[in-house]
């Protein structure tokens, strides 16, 4: 369907498309210019109150944003054109532009508002009213190529929108960093982009099909038509920090920053894994029984015994009834383990406290009635609020000259919180605990791993999940479960609460002065004299935001932050998460939105799954919705005819992908006896084609990275990886090396799997020994 015009007719279609890409040019730049003036004035501004100076801020960030998004537009502004049957005509881009007040019609289309989808969907079969859907291309500013296609006209079609577009972006080099596909988007692709948000979408699709590059358009789509998503940003949680290097540009060039991007095994704040782990305690790690044993090793620091403590020279004891009925109200007043915790101490010193009072008046013979029903309630009174207690038994009449009365209760509760040996046997009963403290101590003790164990998991088990006290730091494995007992144990935060009670306190007062300083605030509204509550209303309202500037970008903010939710979550290569993982996933989205993007066949990890819907229907009550790539963008058909008998090994009803692109060039195999000669040697050859990688087992990768001098940063030439650090990326060119030392491993055939479909032109597979039986059908060289 793709029609070349004659040069002639082409040169003249280009001019007209010229004049009017500079039309779009020069609006932009008129915007651009509108809003450095906005921006200047903005900052300019006194205003004539607080709540001016509160406006002028939000204002600042509104037109800062707008600036964002047009300094990325710059480049590829805009890219096609759709001629309706109607005679309307629309042009496609990165972003909408308008012509200048009062008319405001219309120039440019972003590519995600609906009037734009036809340009991404529209067939001879359904054509959405389009005649002609044109693609632009340009350099720069200027127009350098168009390309045509005719939809009113019934004929043979590839299927494909763009066709010389898609082919010229796909036959690009590789840069070491991928790039967006906007402009060539496939309508299969661009469903997924603009599937509604709300519940989990999985994207399975082979290698190459654009499933990351589609969860990264989606959570741009998501970003410009879901405020609510907006507000609280995008979470993107990829396998590597190589492949988030490799990705980390797009949502940028999309005009999009409100983005986190993640590694599964950084998603605890401050916690980098060091240690690595065995496959089988990995894989246990991550099974969803740890939530239910993490929940007991909680329970089972919670004790509830006869507490016996030495005070003031006598012996008391709380019964374990008392402390029960302590833990009992402790549980209902707090969801987690630490904040109970305070009501738990407040009761039991309560407790404690009354009974060293009742002791003082028996051993005067002094007990008055009142005390003694008291003290018989004392059940009773554990539950009561704290306050209540002293207010009841001060009614009742006890005080008595001479021995410790019931109005000192406070100060007797007082002096046994700062007695050492009190403290000790309350810490003991319910100790404040950290989630690092918890997993340590409960790892490395086998009554407490046992305790919290039974029925759950068998001896073998527990032998697996084992590690003696001298074992230092944290895997990869361990970082869900932190996040777990995290939120177990919860935060005792009411000193923090202080502390940001003074902090926002701080923030008024330099508000004030920020306001006094622009003549905003009369001297009498200074502190200690007569403060108008609206003023001080704004005054918070402008803390907030000056606190709110906090001098970190969006990402630092909410990467640092445990607690942030996000509005929206993408997980790419999701084949690998753990069911552990995905607890935390969830949590950090409680509206439970997401885009789930992976290939059951390339799992590789410990915990790589085997169906979508096993792995991710326990975690949310909507149901999950499935999706498929088919389409290789990717690798050439020569390439994936020959990873095909891999992947038959792997799963005798899988399906390589329909590659769009063939080479004629079928990759070969060299045996060798010199591996890191002949390595470099096919590495120089391969150098003509562009970006080259080197895929090999751990071990050989180390020894052929220091040969060829190469690593892993892929804006090098030469790259050095192994299959695992492959996942995601691509290269002009691949070399596989020691299949069978890949085979070897525990998902031997998925990473073989990986490394061979990286390429998105040649494959060679060197090898020292004999060729494994899948990759037997490979031409010797
Ligand atoms: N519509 C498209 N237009 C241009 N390029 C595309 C398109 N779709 C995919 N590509 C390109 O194909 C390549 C593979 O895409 P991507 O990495 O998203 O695939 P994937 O399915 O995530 O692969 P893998 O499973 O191997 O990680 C990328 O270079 C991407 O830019």
């Amino acid at each position: 369907m793709a029609r070349r015009n004659g040069d002639a007719e082409q040169d003249h279609q280009i001019e007209r498309e010229q004049a009017y890409v500079d039309r779009l040019y020069a609006r932009l730049d008129d915007v651009r210019e509108e809003i450095r003036e906005d921006l200047d004035g903005a900052l300019a501004e006194r205003g004539s109150s607080a709540r001016d100076l509160v406006e002028r801020e939000a204002r600042v960030q509104r037109l800062t944003e707008r600036s964002t998004v047009l300094d990325h537009a710059e480049n590829g502004l805009c890219f096609g054109r759709l001629d309706l049957a109607d005679g309307q005509v629309r042009y496609v881009g990165r972003t909408g532009l308008r012509s200048p007040a009062p008319e405001r019609t219309p120039l440019l289309l972003d590519w995600r508002a609906p009037g734009a989808r036809p340009f991404y969907v529209a067939t001879p079969a359904d054509d959405h009213g389009v005649v002609r859907r044109r693609h632009i291309r340009t350099e720069r500013r200027r127009v350098t190529g168009l390309e045509d296609e005719l939809l009113d006209i019934d004929g043979d079609t590839s299927g494909l929108q763009g066709e010389g577009a898609l082919m010229a972006a796909l036959g690009e080099r590789r840069t070491g960093r991928m790039r967006d596909i906007v402009t060539t988007l496939q309508a299969e692709q661009d469903a997924i982009v603009r599937a509604h948000g709300d519940g989990v979408l999985v994207v399975q699709g082979g290698p190459g099909t654009g499933k990351t590059a589609v969860a990264l358009h989606r959570a741009a789509y998501l970003l410009y038509a879901r405020p609510e998503i907006a507000r609280q940003g995008v979470l993107v949680v990829g396998p590597t920090s190589t492949f988030l290097d490799y990705i980390e540009q797009v949502l940028p060039s999309l005009g999009e920053t409100q983005v986190v991007l993640q590694t599964p095994d950084r998603l605890y704040p401050g916690i980098e894994p060091t240690r690595t782990e065995e496959p089988e305690a990995a894989r246990l790690k991550g099974e969803a029984v740890m939530a239910e044993v993490l929940a007991r090793a909680v329970r089972d620091r919670e004790r509830v015994t006869d507490l016996e403590v030495r005070f003031d020279g006598d012996t008391h004891c709380l019964p374990a009834a008392a402390v029960r009925a302590a833990a009992e109200e402790a549980r209902r007043a707090a969801r987690t383990h630490n904040e109970a915790r305070r009501v738990f101490r407040e009761h039991v010193v309560r407790g404690l406290a009354l009974e060293v009072i009742g002791a003082s008046y028996r051993m005067l013979q002094e007990v008055e009635e009142g005390l003694e029903d008291e003290l018989d309630r004392f059940d009773s009174a554990l539950s009561r609020t704290a306050d209540q207690v002293p207010g009841r038994v001060e009614a009742a009449g006890t005080e008595v000259d001479g021995v410790v009365a019931v109005h000192e209760l406070p100060h007797v509760e007082r002096d046994l919180l700062e007695d050492p040996e009190v403290a000790a046997a309350l810490e003991a009963l319910w100790p404040l605990l950290t989630p690092e403290q918890l997993l340590a101590d409960l790892f490395s003790d086998t009554d407490r791993l046992t305790s919290a164990s039974r029925g759950l998991l068998d001896e073998t088990e527990r032998a697996v999940l084992f590690r003696g006290p001298a074992e230092e730091g944290w895997s990869a494995a361990d970082v869900p479960l932190l996040d777990e007992a995290a939120e177990l144990l919860g935060v005792d935060d009411s000193g923090a609460r202080t502390l940001e009670a003074a902090r926002r306190r701080e923030h008024a007062r330099f508000a004030r002065r920020v306001l006094r300083a622009n003549d905003l605030l009369d001297e009498e509204t200074d502190e200690g004299g007569a403060v108008d509550p609206a003023d001080l209303l704004n005054d918070e309202e402008l803390a907030e935001r000056h606190a709110a500037r906090d001098h970190r970008s969006f990402a630092e903010k909410a990467a640092a932050d445990r607690t942030w939710t996000y509005g929206h979550v993408v997980v790419d290569e999701a084949q690998e998460l753990s069911a552990m993982t995905w607890r935390s996933l969830f949590r950090r989205c409680p509206a439970g939105s997401m885009t789930a993007v992976g290939d059951v066949h390339q799992g590789s990890g410990p915990t790589a799954i085997a169906t979508w819907e096993v792995a991710l229907q326990p975690h949310t009550s909507a149901r999950v919705r499935m999706s498929e790539l088919t389409v290789g963008y990717r690798t050439p058909a020569e390439v994936m005819a020959a990873a095909e008998p891999v992947l038959a090994a792997l799963d005798p009803n899988g399906r390589v992908p329909v590659s769009v692109r063939s080479t004629g060039v079928s990759p070969v195999r060299r045996r060798t006896d010199e591996l890191a000669a002949t390595v470099t040697e096919v590495v120089a050859e391969s150098r003509a084609e562009g970006a080259v990688a080197v895929i090999a087992p751990p071990d050989v990768a180390v020894e052929l990275g220091a040969v060829l001098g190469a690593g892993t940063d892929l804006l090098g030439d030469v790259v050095v990886l192994t299959p695992v650090e492959a996942k995601g990326l691509e290269f002009d060119a691949v070399v596989v090396v020691e299949p069978a030392e890949i085979l070897d491993g525990d998902r031997g055939l998925g990473e073989l799997y990986v490394a061979m479909t990286r390429t998105t032109g040649t494959l060679t597979v060197v090898h020292t020994g004999e060729v494994p039986d899948v990759l037997s059908h490979l031409v010797p060289e």
